[in-house]
């Protein structure tokens, strides 16, 4: 069935309904793995997005059991160019088609997507809405126009109640703002007991759990709709080490004082170089954020940049001067793309033992 995208901009794309047939509405952005779909349209931090691929094959080697980053999709909608419906591989045991179907999640298939990203990367990114053909496009784009797209998407992605994957190692809290589980995968590797939490949860409440470290999670939208969470970092920084990664790694940054800004298109993908201004090693990253923090006074505010991005220099790392926490704008728990980054985990495990030697880690006295 023919079904088609109408943007802010007045531009209208027809292409074949895939998955949910239900309207959506959302930020149209893209992302440039090759491979990786189903990583990518299990991401939380995708909440509320309309998700352009520009591989122009997604779905070949279809849908498997394991590779969900989370139980259900918060995504609001998918855009290809082909949409496999033979796929290929010993591991599949559905189509991309049949998984949006399932989850209930709308898409379009036969889209010129190139066209579709270089719009988005001349314009930024756009609002959108995907939506059947016998619809009054004025009447949509007057609409898209005149209202702004839902904000304060971590509430819905957020664990609701905390729960523990036991372990022997180090006692870890991490804070759900719709953590992919690579990240828990990355701690429960390494032997680590984490204990994942509401993002509203208090400083208190963290600094009762006693954990050797505190780990602040990827998740989508604005990091400032999540003001509780900006003041919960602020008052444990500096009495149990920290790491945070996307929206965590913007929270530490806006906690310290720093401030954050959209930007035109974002990093999306999983082949995105990042300098390591430490090692002057460039290592390829996957990304997938909207937001940047702002470079300027990072220093006066304690925070030493630890990485840039290659592509347009922004700042995709730093760590405290004074205090155990540190944090990436990139993905090192990869799902997907590579993982030259990996051993970050490594430091913050290190950075858990040596707190403690040190006896820094205040939260033994609480
Ligand atoms: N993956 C993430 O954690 C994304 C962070 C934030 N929502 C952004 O778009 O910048």
């Amino acid at each position: 069935m023919k079904r088609q995208l109408i943007l802010e901009d007045g531009s209208i794309f027809e292409g074949t309904a895939i998955g949910s047939m239900r309207d959506t509405r959302g930020e149209v952005v893209f992302t440039t793995g090759m491979t990786g779909y189903q990583e990518t349209l299990s991401d939380p931090s995708y909440c509320d997005q309309i998700i352009t691929f520009t591989y122009p094959l997604i779905g070949n080697y279809g849908i498997n059991h394991e590779d969900f980053e989370s139980i259900e999709p918060a995504l609001a909608g998918i855009i290809v160019s082909e949409a496999t419906s033979e796929p290929s591989h010993w591991q599949s045991n559905s189509t991309i088609d049949e998984l949006l179907r399932v989850k209930d999640i709308p898409g379009l298939s036969g889209i010129d997507t190139r066209a579709l990203t270089r719009k988005i990367r001349t314009h930024g990114t756009l609002k959108g809405m995907m939506c059947s053909l016998d619809v009054n496009i004025d009447e949509v784009i007057e609409e898209l126009n005149r209202t702004s797209l839902p904000t304060n998407q971590v509430h819905k992605v957020s664990t609701t109640t905390p729960y523990t994957l036991p372990g022997r190692g180090k006692r870890v809290v991490l804070v759900d703002f719709g953590a992919k589980r690579g990240i828990l995968r990355e701690l429960i590797e390494r032997g680590c007991n984490v204990t994942v939490v509401p993002y509203h949860i208090s400083s208190e409440e963290i600094l009762r759990l006693q954990p050797d470290g505190v780990m602040l999670s990827n998740g989508p939208g604005d990091p400032t709709d999540v003001p509780e969470a900006i003041h919960m970092v602020e008052d444990i920084l500096g009495k149990v080490p920290i790491f945070g990664i996307c929206l965590g790694h913007q929270l530490l940054g806006l906690a310290c004082g720093a401030s954050t800004v959209k930007m035109k298109f974002g990093h999306r993908g999983v082949n995105h170089p990042v300098k390591d201004l430490e090692t002057e090693k460039v290592m390829i990253t996957s990304q997938n954020h909207g937001y940047t923090v702002e470079p300027n006074g990072l220093e006066a505010l304690g925070l030493k940049v630890t990485h840039t991005a290659i592509n347009d220099g922004t700042i995709e790392g730093y760590r405290h001067k004074e205090y155990p926490a540190f944090s990436v704008q990139f993905h090192p728990e990869a799902s997907p793309g590579p993982t030259d980054s990996n051993d970050l985990f490594e430091q913050f495990m290190m950075l858990m033992s040596t707190s403690k030697k040190a006896g820094n880690v205040l939260c033994q006295n609480v």
